[in-house]
């Protein structure tokens, strides 16, 4: 197979969903998974097959979750920027809920409704201003990020909600940010929610959503492929004070697929200069990005084995005419030459569904092991 090329393994991303899915039952929660992590459609149908709902940030995702089995009814959407045609389209296909983040916006959802003749189910995106303790870049529930509407416009618009006469307000919604590993944080969210429900009484409203978030092992993808389902459901579940009927949503990303995929890239050089040895791959930031965007660091490996026991300091690097093209300064590997095979681990989640033609290259194709669990 020509590299580079991601490989997902699907019985893995079956044990990984079931695991999920048990955990998550214990308490009745409910699971969308969020598309934006990856919307490889073999990977879709096994999620929709596996009963989790989706969530959406843009129609197209809308689009795709339908044409691979997600229910229109367990489908939400949201974003910062839905357009008018988006949300036209959201309305038309009666999804689950929209997750409003603006005043602006609801008045939008409202004109639209009343000309679709709808009334659309929407919760608010409220801003908790809880600290996600993760990289800044991927922090979006403290007051300063462009997520969300704050607790006074909340306050305002439960206190006017005759105004939106096309809208049925069903609850709130939250996301305080991704790759989340410090589950205090999460008992913190709950906390700050609950405050936030008593003040703006949505206690009796049926939909609760506390988004995603969830961290996978990025140092240890081998020895923890599965992600803490088990403490991240057992402390909200722990700290939650939810209304009887309500139902406890979840948007997870990274944490249902970001372990089942790899991208699998060969050595082209290997080049010393006076300060660094860099093996040059044929995989670029266009493959996959994080490093790029967010200095991620992804365990990488030589599965060609290496020609001797004696380790070497790297700086991996893609073919891209980007300084920040770069998957890992000085990582140690087996001495590694022109033609060997390098395995990046953990690119299940934001890797595809970010990849570019940048420079032209093309998208790396995907191949899948562990598919005969499809039949
Ligand atoms: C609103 C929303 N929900 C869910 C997710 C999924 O997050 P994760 O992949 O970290 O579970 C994101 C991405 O951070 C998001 O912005
Ligand atoms: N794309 C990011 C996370 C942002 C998730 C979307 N809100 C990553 O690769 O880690």
């Amino acid at each position: 197979m020509q590299t580079p090329y991601y490989e997902y393994d699907i019985a893995l991303l079956n044990s990984i969903l079931s695991t999920a899915k048990e955990e998550a039952q214990r308490y009745s929660y409910k699971i969308h998974y969020a598309l934006k992590a990856n919307s490889n459609h073999i990977l879709l149908k096994e999620i929709a097959r596996q009963g989790f709902g989706a969530d959406c940030v843009s129609a197209n995702e809308i689009r795709v979750a339908l044409e691979n089995g997600f229910p229109a009814n367990s489908i939400v959407f949201a974003g910062v920027g839905k357009s008018d045609s988006e949300l036209e389209y959201a309305i038309s296909k009666d999804i689950e809920c929209i997750n409003c983040e603006s005043v602006q916006e609801l008045e939008v959802i409202n004109q639209i409704a009343s000309s679709l003749g709808k009334v659309p189910k929407v919760a608010l995106r409220v801003n908790p201003n809880v600290d996600a303790k993760t990289h800044r870049l991927i922090t979006t529930g403290l007051k300063e990020n462009k997520f969300g509407i704050s607790l006074k416009e909340a306050e305002w618009v439960f206190a006017n909600k005759n105004n939106f006469n096309h809208i049925n307000f069903v609850g709130l919604h939250f996301h305080i940010g991704s790759q989340i590993l410090n589950l205090e944080v999460f008992k913190q969210l709950a906390i700050v929610v609950n405050r936030i429900q008593k003040s703006l009484g949505t206690i009796n409203m049926p939909y609760l959503n506390l988004g995603g978030g969830l961290g996978i092992d990025y140092e240890n993808p081998l020895k923890n492929p599965v992600p803490n389902f088990d403490g991240f459901f057992r402390t909200v579940n722990e700290h939650l004070i939810p209304g009887e009927n309500q139902t406890i949503h979840f948007e997870l990303g990274r944490s249902l697929v970001g372990q089942c995929g790899k991208l699998y890239t060969s050595v082209l050089y290997v080049k010393e200069t006076f300060s660094k040895r860099f093996a040059i791959v044929d995989a670029g930031m266009n493959a996959l990005i994080r490093p790029a965007l967010y200095g991620a660091s992804h365990k990488i490996e030589n599965i060609s084995g290496g020609k001797s026991d004696e380790l070497f300091s790297y700086d991996v690097v893609g073919p891209i005419c980007e300084t920040s093209d770069c998957f890992a300064e000085d990582a140690t590997l087996p001495k590694t030459s022109r033609g060997d095979i390098l395995v990046i681990h953990s690119c299940g989640a934001y890797a595809e569904s970010m990849a570019s033609d940048y420079n032209l290259r093309e998208r790396p194709r995907s191949v899948y092991v562990g598919i005969e669990v499809l039949a």
